[in-house]
């Protein structure tokens, strides 16, 4: 099902009303037709209301008139708009409280409320099943590179990326009250932060152990009371499972950076009064210079390009070429993901984009964002 965001514009004072909402679409009827339902997201009204929704100065129905009064509808579907300090938004992230990632969520919407899952596929299905307004996952670290799985899955479902979080994660060795470094015989943590702590690891002589995430191993270590474990997490995990922090900013680069995905049901609207960021993912013929090609759709237009990665196609891994020197050559199938410094507002990236829709077979936007430039 494809959602559309839609906005029904009109002056307030000219008696017109201001809707917006969602469109539906790919909805079937009961004879199989497809028909398209709209869900108001809220509206705001001029003084002469009453003309456009049908009522009268008594509230009551006018006869004839085509729209009820939409505010004694029952509204199943409706939401409310959140305010910018993230205030009653709910944000669905991979991991248990006290994780970087909620961190991250906390850092952008500091009121939001947080909804733990466990796994990333639950995260987005917390959003398109409206029982979260956003997800937040992270999608690359400055240490260990790209997260490919969320690379995937950002493909796999329809929801736009509507913000980026860059966040510094200070990693802590936990470990439970009244235990000391030297009694550690392993650190439990999630693969990303073991690796990125791997010196203070080595000089305690530790074993290393994966767990899904930083503060479920805070949990795991707390609720097990082990006695010989240690935990690399957050200083809220510390605080959350009742851990002791040993060490702080262990991390082997101070400047571990990761950055994190905001998804939403529906896109922003793209600005050019701040500095606005891309998303896209395509794919493209076989041949000598076609992604040298794709590139130059950006360079051309004095576009900055910050990301670029490649996944093999799952469904579609290999691709058969005809090549009259070797007979049939058998060549991996890539989806390229490339984020580019410029807004969808802009002309440069609309121009920019309708050139590389020319030449490439496959092509998506999955979002514009503004660029998060508090690092
Ligand atoms: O385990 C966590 O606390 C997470 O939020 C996940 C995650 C990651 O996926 O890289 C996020 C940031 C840190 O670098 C370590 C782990």
């Amino acid at each position: 099902m494809a959602l559309k965001c839609v906005a029904v514009m009109g002056w307030p004072d000219s008696g017109r009303s201001i809707a917006s909402g969602v469109v539906f679409n790919g909805v079937r009827n009961s004879n199989g037709e497809p028909r398209k339902i709209f869900v108001s997201l809220g509206r705001f009204s001029g003084p002469a209301d009453n003309q456009k929704t049908g009522k009268s100065s008594t509230g009551n129905d006018v006869p004839g008139k085509l729209c009820r009064n939409l505010v004694s509808l029952p509204k199943p579907l409706t939401i409310s708009v959140t305010p910018n300090d993230g205030t009653q938004v709910r944000i669905s992230f991979k991991g248990s409280p006290g994780s970087f990632t909620e961190d991250a969520a906390l850092k952008a919407y500091p009121n939001c409320e947080t909804i733990p899952c466990d796994e990333f596929e639950e995260a987005f299905k917390a959003v398109e099943l409206w029982l979260a307004e956003k997800a937040i996952l992270p999608i690359e670290n400055s240490s260990g590179g790209s997260i490919h799985h969320n690379y995937d899955l950002l493909l796999r479902h329809r929801l736009h990326i509507v913000g980026e979080v860059q966040f510094v994660a200070n990693f802590c060795l936990l470990a439970r009250p009244g235990i000391r470094e030297e009694k550690l015989k392993c650190v439990l943590s999630h693969p990303q932060a073991l690796a990125s702590s791997d010196i203070v690891q080595t000089q305690l002589g530790v074993a290393r152990e994966n767990i899904d995430d930083t503060a479920s191993a805070a949990q795991y270590v707390a609720s097990n009371g082990l006695r010989d474990a240690g935990v690399v997490a957050s200083a809220r995990a510390a605080e959350i499972y009742g851990l002791n922090i040993l060490a702080d900013r262990i991390q082997d680069d101070p400047d571990n950076i990761t950055r994190f995905l905001v998804l939403a049901r529906d896109p922003i609207m793209p600005r050019t009064d701040k500095p606005f960021k891309t998303s896209i993912v395509f794919t493209l013929d076989e041949g000598p210079g076609v992604l040298t090609k794709a590139l130059a759709v950006f360079a051309l237009r004095e576009i900055n390009l910050t990301k670029i990665e490649s996944r093999p196609q799952k469904m579609r891994a290999l691709r058969v070429v005809d090549d009259s020197n070797t007979g049939r050559a058998k060549y991996f199938d890539y989806l390229f993901y490339i984020d580019f410094e410029a807004s969808m507002a802009d002309p440069r990236a609309q121009n920019a984009l309708g050139h590389l829709q020319e030449f490439a077979t496959f092509l998506r936007i999955l979002g514009c964002y503004p660029m998060d430039t508090s690092l």
